[in-house]
């Protein structure tokens, strides 16, 4: 049985949307970046550790558990997901007008076997405004993502170029994770 470490509705959204069937466990991990940590040795221990946490609470031989983390990075500077509005719009204003990368890692492990792929996709958003960040928090749409914006939502009309994997953006890159889960006999494609 395929289980999604997962409270993310995207994430969900996402594996329903290549056909998977799965089960949702309920995993609480601290994001913290440990010093000296890369941006993407941090975003693939986090999504190993969601896995591993799903694998472990549930405590079944059987279980083949996923778990994913997304990051938005500038440099060397790792943005998670916004707490406050103001958090938001100097997120946002770091972000417009340059390109950043969006890294997405995914882990699937088992009893036995782990496996995993890692995607680093580049956005440019465009330049912003003041008044243009302002309007796009009050949505609130930047809470709950990282880096504050939602490329499947209306921060979509400010993605200049994308380089990469919109799923893997979006939250959970969905070719390499088939691919895996194929391996695992766990998806075949054309499955309803
Ligand atoms: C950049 C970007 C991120 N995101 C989301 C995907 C992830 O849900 C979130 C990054 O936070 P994550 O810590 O990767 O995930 P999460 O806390 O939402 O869910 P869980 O750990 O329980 O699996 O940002 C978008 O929805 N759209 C975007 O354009």
């Amino acid at each position: 049985m395929l289980y999604l470490a997962s409270q993310s509705p995207r994430r969900r959204q996402l594996l329903e949307q290549i056909g998977a069937t799965f089960r949702v466990v309920r995993v609480d991990v601290p994001e913290v970046r440990a010093d000296h940590e890369s941006p993407e040795d941090y975003v693939r221990r986090v999504a190993r550790d969601k896995a591993c946490a799903g694998r472990d609470a549930l405590d079944e031989d059987d279980a083949w558990v996923l778990g994913s983390d997304t990051e938005v990075v500038l440099g060397d500077e790792v943005f998670g997901k916004p707490e406050t509005p103001a958090q938001a719009c100097g997120m946002l204003k770091r972000l417009a007008g340059v390109t950043h990368r969006v890294i997405s890692s995914v882990w699937l492990v088992h009893a036995e076997r782990e496996e995993s792929a890692t995607c680093i996709s580049h956005v440019r958003l465009a330049s912003m405004s003041e008044k243009e960040i302002d309007a796009y928090v009050e949505t609130g749409e930047s809470f709950g993502k990282a880096g504050g914006y939602a490329i499947q939502g209306r921060a979509a009309a400010y993605v200049e170029y994308l380089s990469g994997s919109y799923s893997a953006v979006m939250g959970l890159p969905l070719h390499e994770t088939a691919v895996m889960l194929s391996a695992a006999g766990l998806w075949a494609s054309g499955r309803a």
